[in-house]
């Protein structure tokens, strides 16, 4: 590994800042997190630092967003996973946060707020000019040792992540480093056909990794699902109907329609798109062909495209997927995420990324069909086209720097 890893480094008696992704489904009403799977797989790198202050930042969510949310849950489920008192505190560099970091033992573990509160973490920006924000000059004083096992945000150039580790000594924590390793094993040459299945709602970061690994030839084809297939079908010149163009308005992606077109102009026979699709009718469920969608939101592929999907899938020898195929939250629309998770399982390597994606994997009961069930989305298949993400080129560069 080119950076420096927890499993390597003494803590005891330091104060550590540890960066994980706690970012949860949550139930905007009740404030409940509904799948704790980050929190899970970031605890053993907690009980590493058992012997250590542990400072713990995450974010959860995005400014607008209706889970955009205070922290107090993520403290008490952390705090029933490793079993150990977990204190919040509603602050994230201010005298409050830094007045209950110099009270600390070794052995407490302490949550900061929401680092995306900080209008400055929400920032895309390179590491040099992330060193100057006051959020990274202000916490780099808070602790003796920067711990980043946040993977599923290390596709972010935010300044946690590419600051921090340019501003003191960082390492990479035990999930970090687990999922490097085994991502980088998993992708040194799977078997071909590759399918990229790419759903859910980060459209920019899937038309993306769409034209990159189309390019690259690192997928023989992409199939498009969930508000993704959306923006082809309007690249197509398809009416996806006014309640789904609102909804791509107001995630910011109608502008996204040009880069699918450009997709399709190159390399649109790679490009597998479901043919019928289903929409919200009052309290039902109904299907159409793809060129008569009427003014009904689109929630999920037709049912009589899953055939013609899943049967690509399952010819595949390696398949990679991230984000759900419609809103499975209703159970009227999760057909066609359920149909092409159990199609990907079957694959000889299969590879599957994001929180939502994960924890519907899990509610079916087989997480263990699969290759790799990665706690990063967009980080997992990023990561999988071959670029160095910022989370990992900034540890290393703290390695050159301060080890
Ligand atoms: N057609 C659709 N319209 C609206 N939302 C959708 C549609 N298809 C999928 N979604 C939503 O996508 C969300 C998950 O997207 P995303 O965060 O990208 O996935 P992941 O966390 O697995 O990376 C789910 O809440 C689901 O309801
Ligand atoms: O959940 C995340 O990404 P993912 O949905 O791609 O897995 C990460 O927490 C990053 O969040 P962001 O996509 O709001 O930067």
């Amino acid at each position: 590994m080119k950076f420096a890893t927890l499993t390597e480094t003494e803590t005891a008696g330091k104060t550590v800042l540890l960066r994980v992704d706690f970012n949860s489904p949550i139930d905007p009403a009740s404030n409940i997190i509904l799948d704790d799977k980050r929190f899970r797989e970031h605890a053993p790198t907690v009980q590493a630092l058992s012997d250590a202050k542990c400072v713990v930042l995450t974010h959860q969510s995005r400014p607008g967003k209706k889970d955009f949310t205070t922290l107090e849950a993520h403290a008490a489920r952390l705090e029933r996973l490793i079993g150990r008192p977990v204190t919040y505190i509603d602050d994230i560099f201010g005298r409050c946060a830094r007045g209950a970091v110099e009270e600390m033992e070794p052995g407490d573990v302490l949550m900061l707020e929401n680092v995306r509160f900080s209008a400055e973490e929400n920032l895309k920006m390179s590491g040099e000019d992330a060193l100057g924000t006051h959020l990274v000059r202000n916490l780099a004083t808070m602790a003796d040792i920067y711990v980043n096992d946040a993977f599923g945000t290390a596709h972010r150039s935010q300044p946690t992540i590419v600051g921090l580790p340019r501003a003191m000594p960082a390492v990479a924590g035990l999930l970090m480093e687990k999922e490097i390793a085994t991502l980088s094993r998993v992708f040194s040459g799977g078997p071909r056909p590759v399918t990229f299945i790419l759903g859910g709602t980060k459209v920019d970061d899937s038309l993306d990794v769409a034209a990159n690994v189309l390019s690259g030839g690192i997928a023989d084809r992409v199939i498009a699902v969930g508000v993704v297939a959306n923006v082809f079908f309007k690249a197509q010149g398809i009416r996806i109907g006014a309640p789904s163009e609102d909804l791509l308005s107001t995630l910011g992606y109608l502008s996204e329609v040009e880069k699918a077109k450009d997709i399709l102009a190159k390399y649109g026979d790679r490009v597998i798109l479901p043919e019928t699709v289903a929409i919200r009718n009052g309290d039902s469920r109904d299907e159409c062909p793809v060129t008569a969608i009427p003014d009904l939101p689109v929630l999920d592929c037709g049912l009589s495209s899953i055939g013609p999907l899943t049967d690509i899938i399952r010819e595949s020898g390696t398949v990679v997927l991230n984000g759900p195929a419609g809103v499975f939250e209703d159970p009227l629309f999760a057909t066609g995420t359920n149909e092409i998770l159990r199609a990907a399982s079957a694959a000889e390597f299969s590879v599957v990324g994001g929180g939502h994606t994960a924890a519907v994997i899990e509610s079916m009961g087989i997480d263990q069909k699969f290759s790799h069930i990665s706690t990063g989305g967009g980080a997992c298949i990023e990561f999988l086209t071959g670029k160095t993400l910022p989370a990992i080129e900034a540890l290393g560069e703290s390695k050159a720097r301060f080890w």
